[in-house]
């Protein structure tokens, strides 16, 4: 099946808009495409999705009524804003859906919620919860709460985090470009990537960190980087413009698919691979890195060189070359205390805790095939 019949077909889908999509330069929503995009929404539920939404905008729809001419730098104003946006979103989003008599639940995440594993399970029952209950579950970071270090910043990636989480066929990131190109289009001629099927297709492509209407965050770079994201986790993408999300939503040949790359991976290996909030460093031989990565081996004390973090066991540790570039994550046996005494070399007499896995495979997550 082809990436867009796969993402046109989906049985559930994560909708994610940006904030330029739904907000006037000027600072305030623009109902109109609120509107047109709850109307796309609403017609990809009659015909048989599911959808849950995540919506940006939170910050941009709270600038006018406080008398704010741009996006403020300082965190306080910025949560101030999404306080008084989030509720003018919430409450837009109500009144439109209920033209189609769809009731909406409002769920707002912080990174946190993502990165502890019970917070996790907790989120993916409410929003099941929610989609059985026949609303539309309508998702943001919680911007109030949310400080500078803790957050997730964009919602591209809170949207592939979401579409993996509730076990989405699709995810669809709407935003005010049409598609991926090669190079930003607003500095001149680009051309238009239609499908990626992997990486060697966005091979030399320049994505920018900033969008046009300075009223979102990421720019296109974090929108590739949750695509690759949710693609290596089994995920199919289709990235397309707001203002055309009925054909987005619909059959359309338009904007860009990612092909699923990767195998769908349990929720909990997700979440170890990519939500998990790592808390230390193990660096290992080459052989280590051939045992856990090839032969899906636990990984032993002998074959790590250096330690680096404050963790306990339990924790989310990083797994490094040699030359420091990550190749897995799972969860260490020992704290990083124990460590030093047992790591080193193979040949050496071993306490028992030296043939101790310091991480069993079952709890390690390769990441080679998303970098
Ligand atoms: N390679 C690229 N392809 C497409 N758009 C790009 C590229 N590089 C940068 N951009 C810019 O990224 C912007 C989209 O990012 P942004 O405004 O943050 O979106 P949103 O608010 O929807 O999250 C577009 O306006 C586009 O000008
Ligand atoms: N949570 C923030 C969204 C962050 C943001 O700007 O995202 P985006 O417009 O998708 O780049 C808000 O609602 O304002």
């Amino acid at each position: 099946m082809s990436t867009r019949a796969a993402v046109a077909g989906a049985r559930l889908v994560v909708v994610k808009v940006g904030s330029s999509s739904l907000t006037t330069a000027e600072g305030g929503l623009d109902p109109a495409r609120l509107d047109a995009l709850v109307d796309a929404v609403a017609a990809r539920r009659a015909a048989g999705s599911q959808v849950v939404l995540v919506s940006s905008g939170a910050i941009a729809a709270g600038l006018a009524p406080l008398g704010l001419a741009r996006r403020p730098r300082d965190l306080a104003t910025q949560q101030a804003a999404a306080s008084v946006g989030q509720i003018a979103l919430g409450h837009a989003y109500v009144a439109s859906f209920w033209r189609y008599s769809l009731r909406v639940g409002q769920v707002l995440l912080t990174a946190d919620d993502i990165v502890r594993r019970s917070h996790y399970r907790n989120a993916q029952r409410t929003l099941t919860r929610l989609l059985a209950l026949g609303a539309v579950p309508v998702v943001n970071e919680n911007d109030t709460v949310a400080t500078e270090e803790i957050r997730f910043g964009d919602n591209d990636r809170l949207a592939a985090l979401v579409a993996h989480l509730i076990g989405a066929d699709a995810l669809v990131l709407l935003s005010d470009v049409d598609a991926l190109y090669d190079g930003d289009p607003r500095l001149g001629a680009a051309r238009r990537i239609a499908e990626v099927a992997d990486e060697s297709d966005v091979e030399g492509v320049r994505a920018g960190t900033a969008g046009a209407s300075g009223l979102g965050t990421g720019g296109m770079a974090s929108k590739l980087a949750a695509a690759r994201l949710a693609a290596a986790a089994g995920v199919p993408v289709l990235l397309a413009a707001a203002s055309d999300a009925p054909n987005a939503l619909g059959q359309a040949d338009v904007g860009t698919a990612f092909a699923a790359t990767g195998r769908r991976l349990t929720s909990r290996r997700f979440w170890l691979a990519y939500a998990a909030d790592a808390t230390g460093t193990l660096t290992l031989d080459d052989g280590a890195v051939a045992a856990v990565v090839d032969r899906r081996r636990s990984l032993l004390a002998p074959g790590i060189t250096t330690v680096k973090g404050d963790f306990q066991a339990g924790d989310v540790v990083e797994l490094a070359t040699l030359t420091g570039k990550v190749i897995a994550r799972g969860i260490t046996n020992f704290d990083a205390t124990e460590l030093p005494a047992l790591i080193g070399h193979p040949t050496q007499p071993h306490p028992t805790d030296r043939r101790r896995e310091v991480i069993h495979a079952d709890d390690l997550v390769p990441l080679t095939h998303t970098t």
